[in-house]
């Protein structure tokens, strides 16, 4: 795989791809303050749930570093003050709190300011090479349920630049390219921000995927005329009964599976659960700004007072996903039941 790494933390900063940029070009950005980080976030030049996690936690880690004096309790208050500030960027996907909260979780103990420093920092790098190899197994399981010449539909971008590497929809067809493992995959193109068509493809043809662009209105009758043997995506938060939030359309596309009974799975790591919430009504879905739905690019496409709602996500029932991938293995359709034992038992 040839694909840029999404974050990566540089000591006293933080590198990220720009993903506003691709396909049209590969650049990176350096993140100097919290304030950039949020930016990122914001904004999507750093997007997809792990990813946003990753990014909120080197960000956290900077922060820290650049605490100035050794009271202890002054410390806490400024990460925590930072941390709501992060937490305030984005509010789907649960990574990003997650990765927040396990930060401070790793100093509440720490003997001096500095050791919480670093403390932080090796958290936060931890998280990230955790992430990599989660959505390695990710891709195991998943892969275990394609067969060869398989046609997937997917959504938006649940892809290695969406994590800290090989993603979690695409991991398995990343990693089926490796081993000479023929799958061919629809990209839903994923309006308003086109993730489909602008990463998910680029990420795809650079692994020497077999992937062909429809747009989201084509979903249907693309399951009715073509051969699409499953659909995969991936989750911004799964709540404890296994209601799925994820890019708009993935609720549509749910019931379009179920209309044409083609398996519907959602692959995510165990940090995408929020087994807080009882069911997905609890989830809280961010709404964007106007212009993203007025405008492609720099082209307006509506008029410019025309009103608009801009929900970047919706919620998938629990009833309409046929599995959901984890790295620790496939929780299917009958196990819902059981997702909050996975947060106190070991294995599935
Ligand atoms: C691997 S999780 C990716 C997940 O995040 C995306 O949202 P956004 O592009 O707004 O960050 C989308 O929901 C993807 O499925």
């Amino acid at each position: 795989m040839a694909i840029p790494r999404s974050v990566e933390w540089k000591e006293d900063s933080i590198k990220i791809l720009n993903q506003q940029l691709i396909p049209n070009s590969v650049e990176f950005l350096t993140l100097e303050t919290i304030e950039d980080v949020w930016d990122a976030i914001k904004t999507l030049k750093v997007r997809g749930a792990p990813a946003i996690g990753i990014a909120a936690a080197f960000g956290l880690a900077l922060a820290g570093s650049k605490f100035e004096g050794e009271d202890l309790q002054e410390f806490h208050t400024h990460i925590r003050e930072k941390s709501l500030y992060l937490a305030s960027s984005r509010p789907t996907a649960v990574n990003l709190t997650w990765a927040l909260r396990r930060l401070q979780n790793k100093i509440e103990n720490a003997a001096s300011v500095n050791e919480a420093k670093t403390n932080l920092v090796h958290e936060a790098i931890l998280i990230s090479v955790e992430d990599e190899n989660i959505c390695y197994n990710i891709g195991q399981h998943a892969l275990s349920l394609f067969n060869k010449n398989d046609s997937v539909m997917t959504i938006c971008n649940a892809g290695s630049i969406a994590t800290a590497y090989y993603g979690t929809a695409l991991a398995p067809f990343h990693l089926a390219a490796e081993v000479d493992f023929p799958i061919h995959v629809f990209a839903c193109e994923t309006r308003p921000l086109l993730q489909g068509a602008r990463l998910t493809t680029w990420e795809l043809l650079q692994s020497g995927v077999n992937v062909t662009l429809i747009t989201d209105s084509m979903a249907a009758h693309t399951m009715k005329t073509k051969k699409v043997d499953a659909v995969i995506v991936g989750a911004d938060r799964i709540s404890a009964n296994g209601d799925t939030a994820n890019k708009i359309g993935t609720y549509g596309l749910a019931i379009l599976a179920k209309q044409h009974g083609i398996p519907f799975y959602v692959a995510a790591p165990l940090s995408t659960f929020d087994i807080s919430l009882k069911n997905g009504d609890e989830i809280p879905i961010e709404e964007r700004k106007e212009e993203e739905i007025l405008k492609v690019g720099n082209e307006w496409v509506a008029p410019k007072n025309t009103s608009v709602y801009n929900p970047a996500f919706d919620v998938t029932p629990a009833e309409l996903i046929s599995g959901i991938i984890t790295e620790q293995g496939i929780i299917h359709e009958t196990e819902f039941d059981k997702i909050p034992d996975l947060f106190t038992t070991k294995s599935l």
